[in-house]
């Protein structure tokens, strides 16, 4: 099984934010998203830029993932954020808005003529239109080294806008991109985490929407305030009854008198092979975020 790396809880921050940057090395968020585009203004993105790519290079943030946020290919300042996030050498650089497996094609095209490092990935925001209608070419985009894709980052804001739907519990209007993206990045082996949930006040609205984003099947949500990341950390990691379920799975497969049976009985339910897969990955996550 390949290394899992958490993804439960995702924290944006606005770049042009020194405080929260700074804040950001002692938050227990796994991921955190440094953002030159939407949260910062058009006056404020040259220093943004320079604070982020400083921030990251100067470290201290442990083994939280640093992810940086460009703006859109269709700006004047793509071309810098994205010469100044190789050098600063970030886990994964994001891009956003994109809408073809030719936008990730060009940006890996560009990293390439940077000499930017081989293990710094792109990540792609799913946040159009285009891009759901497209996702299973976006995502298939992987297969295309140069792309560097490794994850997707659902935009439901920006879709809101485009499409004019509306935020309503359980998300009706948005499930069926919801779903078209996971399947998508699924296919391709990608990982993909959920959007954001903007009501910094509504915590019974925010865990359901979290546990929903689980149960569709996300690896974790995208966060806008620190005051998030301990719902998402616990939704999104297995509990223990689900470590002790997926470890007793493991180990009645593991038993000589099964070693030929391709499915059993185990307190009462049908196990088969391919559950004792997906408890392998339970317990690797577990692990993982154990370390
Ligand atoms: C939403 C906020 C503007 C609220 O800020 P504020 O009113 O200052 O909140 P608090 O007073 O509760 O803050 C308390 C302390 O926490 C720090 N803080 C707040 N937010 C963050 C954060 N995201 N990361 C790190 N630290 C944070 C404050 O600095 C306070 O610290 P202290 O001074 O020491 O007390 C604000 O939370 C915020 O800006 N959030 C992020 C907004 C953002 O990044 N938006 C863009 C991403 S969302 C998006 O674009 C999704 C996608 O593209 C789509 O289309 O859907
Ligand atoms: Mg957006």
């Amino acid at each position: 099984m390949t290394t899992i790396r958490p993804r439960r809880s995702v924290l944006y921050m606005p770049g042009s934010n020194a405080r929260a940057l700074e804040k950001a090395r002692e938050i227990a968020a796994d991921t955190l998203i440094l953002d030159l585009e939407d949260a910062v203004a058009p006056d404020a993105k040259e220093t943004a830029r320079a604070q982020v790519c400083a921030a990251v290079k100067a470290g201290g943030y442990g083994r939280r993932e640093l992810v940086i946020r460009t703006n859109g290919l269709d700006t004047p300042w793509f071309a810098a954020d994205l010469a100044a996030a190789a050098e600063a050498r970030p886990d994964a650089i994001l891009i956003p808005k994109v809408s073809s497996p030719e936008t990730l094609q060009q940006v890996g095209t560009l990293l390439d003529g940077l000499w930017a490092a081989p293990e710094i990935r792109v990540w792609a925001m799913i946040e159009t239109p285009l891009a759901i209608l497209d996702a299973e070419r976006i995502a298939r985009a992987v297969q295309d080294r140069r792309t560097r894709l490794a994850c997707f980052v659902m935009g439901t804001n920006d879709l809101a806008k485009e499409t004019r739907a509306r935020f309503v519990p359980g998300r009706a209007p948005m499930l069926p991109w919801l779903t078209t993206a996971i399947l998508a990045a699924r296919a391709y082996g990608i990982d993909i985490v959920d959007g954001v949930y903007n009501n910094l006040k509504d915590e019974a609205g925010f865990t359901a929407e979290c546990e929903q984003g689980r149960d569709l099947g996300f690896d974790g949500k995208t966060l806008i305030h620190p005051g998030q990341v301990a719902t998402a950390n616990a939704v999104f990691a297995p509990d223990d009854a689900e470590l002790s379920r997926a470890r007793a799975i493991i180990a009645a497969f593991d038993q000589p008198e099964n070693a030929d049976k391709g499915a059993i009985q185990l307190d009462g339910r049908m196990v088969e092979r391919l559950h004792a897969e997906m408890a392998k990955r339970v317990v690797a996550l577990g692990e993982a975020i154990e370390a």
